[in-house]
């Protein structure tokens, strides 16, 4: 059957020709000869290989078809046109492969015409004098950017990359985010826009070299339809081709191409990581919006079509994380086999701590153990073996009512990440072993006395505990690793991880136990910059280890430029160390989109305020947003539960979103910024920024002072979180005085 290649600009198909071209491409995909598509060469034409196709009575696709030694052709689609347009495009665009790099690319042979500032003197382009030289648009530079040329940057050194030598003098002048980005949207190619925006952010030439895979002297045969083919597949060219595998993707890549991008379009960096084989365990680290979670999905499926009968396991932090990969992985791919259960052939789904359960409830025998101590009294001592109930909120207070410990210690916060960091962890049952275990990480140094005071609080904990018939999420996620310890098997072949910076030691232990140690065992994406619970901890201590197979993403997608310069501003100065302790920096993070700046309002009161957000809301709506595209993201449960009520008295309805309620898809959206994590929204409202809500100074000022810093960072994640969960628009109000943690 022949095989249908989206080409760019399908964003650009009229919306009332969507239904006509898809049963057009439909139609073609099964039989080219069948009658009515009238599959025609053009006069005149650049390209040989161009053709058009009769979408309907006044509309023309534009097509090139590639047959080479395949049986069947192949034919690259670039869009749906009125017919004299279409003949028009077909006769003056052509495919080729670029001499320099081995990347497909299509040209238009003349550009429309361009406004072209008097200063700018684009010599003829040796390579492809078909182009016309790009126009630097004036705007305003930034002061602290640089043009290239005064980086001394020359056009040979973007040439000699493949980049389209009147685009890269074009681009030696500019200055500042707005203006490059202007003209990298003019690129020839989606590549080269790109990778002129990576030079630019501060990125090498080799190191673009290396994230487009572009090819060194290709060998080049424009002629040749099979070395069209291989161009057409280079990772670089597939930022803009896409080979369609069947109805569905050719169905979405139509009727929304936005939407669909990230199934069929990844950047070569995404790709790589999509389908690169590892030794061992592999780390994607990489901002917001960087398309951490794209590639989660797409190696899942990589993995699992290499081998139908692999146990693929993709988890994250919550459930509510692990409900959206299972809708997202659905539309990637609705044929894909999602397992029902841990250990099965295909791809399951699951929170950590569901998973824990999981193990922990179909292994009830290897709980108590037969003739020797079971999973349990192993990590919590001689005990019942009854553990399902999860342990209360109170119960870390309880045990301490009468503790002497002293009283910045005796807090709940302190008492569990102590028992969650080091007591489960290194597996401690006994005092002896908890006065000499060490305790590197941790904030606050105890001496012996009060390491004494600690154990006995944790016995009391654990008593209780065993009494009741419960253990926390922290127990079951360590017991469940001892389960499969001690059962002596593994339940998957591949572990993806998302959100991996929230996770705590004992659910990273649970994770190595789920996989043994060989190639491509566990994948974990993390961004130490939205870590929002738990410590800080380093992976190499539970045993996962990757050195050298750690790599980053830095392009965002999600947001603009301008909102990821405000939030990245939220982050200025403060330094994070990620899993494999290391600094983690923004210098290259970038955006290829520009929108509006953000808008900061300092509301008069919390009246004003609201006043303000309802109209926001009732404006955007009037103007055709959708409802639950815009995103009122608060910094506690109880204001996103009062928002509704005060928005409600002004004429707007809104939703509160929480574990209980699910998402109401007519109107906007209301969350905390903790459940806002992993979501987006196009338009989004930072609601009570104030310095009485951020950081939520109560919650620091009852940790002992060690681990105070640890909150306040958090507290700026969580800051951070919020700000990019905006696609387009960003807008943060506050009643009174801003937060301290808002950019100055
Ligand atoms: N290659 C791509 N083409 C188009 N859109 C993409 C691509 N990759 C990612 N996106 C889009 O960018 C947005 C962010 O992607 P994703 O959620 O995977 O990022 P992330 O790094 O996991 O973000 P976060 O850390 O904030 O959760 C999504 O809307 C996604 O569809």
């Amino acid at each position: 059957m022949p095989q249908i290649i989206m080409g760019p600009g399908l964003e650009k198909i009229d919306g009332s020709l969507y239904k006509a071209t898809y049963n057009f491409l439909m139609k073609l995909a099964s039989d080219d000869t069948t009658p009515g598509l009238h599959i025609e060469p053009i006069n005149n034409s650049v390209d040989k290989r161009a053709r058009t196709g009769r979408v309907d009575l006044s509309n023309r696709a534009v097509l090139f078809k590639l047959q080479g030694t395949q049986q069947d052709a192949s034919y690259v689609f670039i869009g749906t046109f009125p017919h004299d347009e279409a003949i028009s495009i077909a006769q003056k665009s052509r495919v080729r492969i670029n001499p320099r790099n081995g990347v497909a690319e299509l040209i238009p042979i003349e550009s429309p015409p361009v406004h072209q500032p008097e200063e700018t003197h684009a010599p003829q382009s040796e390579q492809r004098v078909e182009t016309a030289p790009h126009p630097a648009p004036a705007h305003p530079a930034e002061p602290s950017e640089k043009a290239l040329r005064t980086r001394e940057f020359t056009t040979e050194d973007l040439t000699e990359l493949g980049i389209d030598p009147a685009f890269a003098e074009g681009a030696l002048d500019i200055t500042g985010a707005d203006a490059i980005l202007e003209y990298a949207a003019t690129a020839p190619a989606t590549w080269q826009g790109n990778a002129l925006l990576d030079i630019y952010t501060g990125e090498s030439l080799a190191v673009v070299r290396d994230k487009y895979a572009l090819t060194e002297n290709p060998t080049v045969d424009d002629d040749n339809d099979d070395a069209v083919l291989q161009a057409l597949r280079h990772p670089a060219a597939q930022m803009e081709f896409a080979f369609i595998e069947d109805n569905d993707a050719l169905r979405t890549a139509i009727e929304n191409p936005d939407f669909a991008a990230w199934r069929i379009f990844l950047h070569p960096e995404q790709r790589a990581y999509t389908t690169r084989n590892y030794n061992g365990s592999f780390r994607l680290t990489g901002g917001a919006g960087t398309g951490k979670t794209v590639v989660l999905l797409h190696r899942a499926r990589h993995l699992h079509r290499q081998n139908p009968q692999a146990r693929i396991v993709l988890t994250t932090y919550n459930t509510t994380l692990a409900e959206g990969l299972k809708t997202q992985l659905e539309i990637l791919d609705p044929h894909l086999p999602q397992a029902t259960d841990i250990g099965q052939p295909g791809i399951y789904i699951a929170g950590v701590d569901a998973i824990a359960h999981r193990i922990i409830t179909t292994n009830k025998p290897t709980l108590t153990g037969d003739t020797a101590p079971g999973a349990v009294a192993e990590v919590l001592g001689p005990r019942t073996a009854h553990i399902t109930t999860p342990t209360g909120p109170q119960a870390w207070s309880n045990a301490a009512v009468h503790s002497d410990l002293p009283e910045h210690l005796r807090t709940p916060s302190f008492l569990s990440a102590e028992y969650a960091t080091i007591v489960l962890p290194h597996n401690v049952t006994t005092r002896t072993e908890y006065l000499k275990v060490r305790r590197p990480g941790r904030g606050v140094a105890l001496n012996r006395k009060n390491r004494n005071a600690v154990w006995d609080i944790i016995e009391t904990y654990r008593a209780n505990a065993a009494a009741d018939g419960t253990a926390d999420f922290e127990e079951k996620a360590s017991i469940a690793a001892k389960v499969l310890h001690l059962r002596g098997d593994y339940p998957a072949d591949h572990v993806l991880v998302d959100e991996a910076q929230d996770l705590s030691p004992n659910r990273f232990t649970l994770l190595r136990a789920l996989v043994a140690e060989g190639p491509n065992d566990l994948f974990l994406a993390e961004d130490a910059h939205q870590r929002i619970y738990g410590q800080k901890i380093v992976l190499s201590h539970y045993g996962i280890n990757i050195r050298g197979r750690s790599r980053r993403l830095t392009l965002n997608y999600r947001t603009t430029e301008q909102n990821l310069r405000y939030a990245l501003g939220i982050l200025t100065g403060i330094d994070y160390t990620d899993l494999a302790n290391e600094t983690e920096n923004t210098t290259t993070y970038r955006s290829a989109r520009r929108g509006p700046t953000p808008h900061i309002i300092a509301a008069d009161s919390l009246s004003d305020e609201y006043d303000i957000v309802a109209k926001l809301v009732n404006q955007w709506t009037q103007e055709g947003a959708a409802p639950d595209s815009i995103g009122l993201l608060v910094p506690t449960r109880k204001e996103g539960e009062t928002l509704p009520r005060a928005l409600g008295d002004r004429g707007v309805t809104v939703t509160y979103i929480d574990r209980d309620t699910s998402s109401n898809k007519n109107t906007p959206q209301v969350m905390t910024m903790h459940r806002s994590k992993g979501m987006e929204f196009t338009k989004v409202i930072l609601v009570g920024v104030g310095a009485d809500n951020l950081p939520r100074q109560y919650q620091i000022d009852a940790l002992p002072e060690g681990d105070r810093d640890d909150a306040l960072q958090r507290e700026r994640s969580l800051l951070y979180v919020a700000a990019t969960r905006a696609r387009d628009e960003l807008i943060v109000i506050y009643p009174g005085k801003p937060s301290e943690l808002l950019p100055q």
